[in-house]
């Protein structure tokens, strides 16, 4: 065969063959691009000829920004670093509120082409990733929560490392397994979670370090506890009941739990939470020994949850009722973290202990309730 038509053939099988990532599309575009897999050994120091200049504001966009975080954390940003210089995304539709409340754009982790256009033409040198299928839907659809939590990081990473960005993405306590000490939980031991989650979350770990060290991707992660929220709604996580329990006290005085009353889980207020994220990402370098860290704030069981909210609704009845799937999560979890590592590195000290934590909780959905039976 002559030699251009067997090149054009080799040509043409190799932008059919879906080689390297989840789309054709994008995949064509991003072979032919300066990726990670295509610098040689050795040229890593040049890789972060772009990276961010601290003494400039970074400009952040939010992947996944409509959940339970994405909101408040955009919020914190914004007040940061100005309102133009945070953009959240999603594929969701936005609120009024949200959507007037600062830039939001349409962003599919799954398409690569897309998150490189607005990571470019918005000259993005933070991206926080916060798109992910949780624990409890991730076990209803195992194949989405493949394709977004792990095909989508993938889509992060590349961009991350191709632009020099400073990169966040969340782990979790979900990234543990039944074979992980559980009381406490240190930064490093077994990993074999038995979720499509913390499967997914544990690559991610991996694969930011991996990436860390062999290309010099500014990789931080945060491995969240149970995250408590009273203006935002969870995701479908094992967790969630924490969040419910408030509404449908203040609402009805009465709350089905689905997890056993002994269920012992560490968990967060959101404020700790998206304050960690901050801080974490501000941290300088020499500070972080590790890429990834526990952080971690309380642990309690649904029954120590119910007697706190107690003291303030002493009529609240609870009754249990147990998902046999999250309670097999749950129990497969740590019961206690230790983030040891976080508050000797970089200074993480929590504000809100369990007391602290009910009375903000009631106190934000007690007075929105309130505002709703008026208006
Ligand atoms: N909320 C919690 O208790 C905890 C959260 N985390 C992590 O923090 C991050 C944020 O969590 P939440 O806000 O609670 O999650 P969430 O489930 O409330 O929100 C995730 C968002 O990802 C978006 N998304 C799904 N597929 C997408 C795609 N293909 N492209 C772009 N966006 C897509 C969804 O539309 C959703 O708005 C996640 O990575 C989660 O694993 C970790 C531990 C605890
Ligand atoms: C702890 C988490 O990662 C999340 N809230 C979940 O329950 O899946």
């Amino acid at each position: 065969m002559p030699v251009l038509r067997v090149l054009s053939t080799v040509a043409k099988q190799a932008l059919q063959a879906p080689v390297c990532g989840y789309q054709p599309l994008a995949v064509t575009a991003r072979c032919i691009s300066f990726s990670p897999r295509q610098v040689p050994p050795g040229s890593d120091a040049s890789f972060h000829s772009v990276s961010f200049s601290e003494t400039d504001h970074p400009k952040v966009l939010i992947t996944g920004g409509l959940g339970q975080l994405g909101v408040g954390l955009a919020k914190l940003l914004r007040k940061r670093f100005g309102k133009n210089n945070v953009i959240l995304s999603d594929i969701r539709k936005p609120s009024s509120h949200v959507f007037h409340s600062g830039p939001f754009i349409y962003s599919d982790i799954l398409d690569y082409k897309n998150l490189r256009e607005i990571v470019v033409n918005n000259r993005i040198t933070w991206l926080v990733h916060y798109s992910a299928l949780l624990s409890a839907v991730g076990e209803a659809n195992v194949s989405l929560a493949r394709a977004v939590n792990i095909t989508g990081l993938h889509n992060i990473l590349d961009i991350a490392a191709e632009h020099g960005l400073r990169l966040f993405v969340p782990s979790t306590i979900g990234a543990f397994g039944p074979t992980s000490p559980r009381n406490p939980t240190p930064d490093l031991c077994v990993q074999r979670p038995r979720t499509i989650y913390g499967v997914s979350k544990v690559h991610a770990e991996l694969m930011g370090e991996y990436y860390h060290q062999r290309y010099g991707l500014d990789f931080r992660c945060l491995r969240y506890p149970g995250i408590i929220s009273a203006d935002s709604q969870p995701g479908g996580g094992t967790t969630d009941y924490a969040v419910q329990i408030f509404h449908d006290a203040v609402k009805s005085g009465k709350f089905e739990c689905n997890l056993r009353q002994d269920t012992r889980l560490p968990m967060m207020y959101i404020d700790d939470c998206l304050r960690a994220t901050i801080e974490v990402m501000e941290a300088p370098a020499e500070a972080l020994t590790m890429r990834t860290y526990n952080i971690n704030a309380m642990s309690f069981t649904p029954e120590e949850l119910a007697q706190e909210i107690q003291k303030q609704l002493p009529d609240l009845q609870v009754t249990y009722e147990v998902d046999v799937m999250r309670q097999g999560i749950a129990d497969s979890w740590p019961m206690n973290f230790d983030d040891t590592n976080a508050r000797h590195d970089w200074g993480w000290k929590h504000d809100y202990d369990l007391p602290e934590l009910v009375q903000t909780m009631l106190n934000f959905i007690g007075s929105e309730s309130q505002i709703a039976q008026a208006t």
